[in-house]
């Protein structure tokens, strides 16, 4: 199946389970990988026909910097549940990553698989 990719989605967000991380924003880093069948969009050069990675990234910054959460588990499913709900996804990948969060480790997260 094609594919189509985000890495290093950057969002700042109130993330965390401890007291001094819920007046703070925290970046998160964000990899999406999305099951599309590119070859309609390739063949009449169509946006239209395209899963669009510029509209799908700017729904995942809203959705993860306006709810403050504990979780990156939490971010993860609710990224995968927007993307499978409202871009026709039948398939995705979602990795979490919350750099710095563990001493001398460059980041930490969570991968999940979702399908529709
Ligand atoms: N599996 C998880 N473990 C931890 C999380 C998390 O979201 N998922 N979060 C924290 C703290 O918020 C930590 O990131 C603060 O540095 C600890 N463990």
């Amino acid at each position: 199946m094609d594919k189509v990719f985000i890495t290093g989605l950057e969002v700042y967000c109130t993330i965390g389970v401890y007291d001094w991380e819920k007046s703070i924003r925290q970046k998160l880093v964000l990899d999406l990988e999305m099951d599309h069948d590119n070859r309609p969009a390739a063949e009449r050069d169509d946006i239209a026909l395209a899963l669009d990675y510029d509209r799908l990234s700017r729904r995942v910054t809203d959705l993860v910097s306006q709810s403050p959460l504990e979780l990156v588990e939490t971010v993860a499913e609710r990224v995968a549940c927007v993307i499978l709900g409202e871009f026709g996804v039948a398939r995705v990948r979602v990795r979490v990553a919350k750099p710095g969060a563990v001493a001398n480790a460059r980041e930490v997260g969570v991968e999940i698989v979702r399908e529709a």
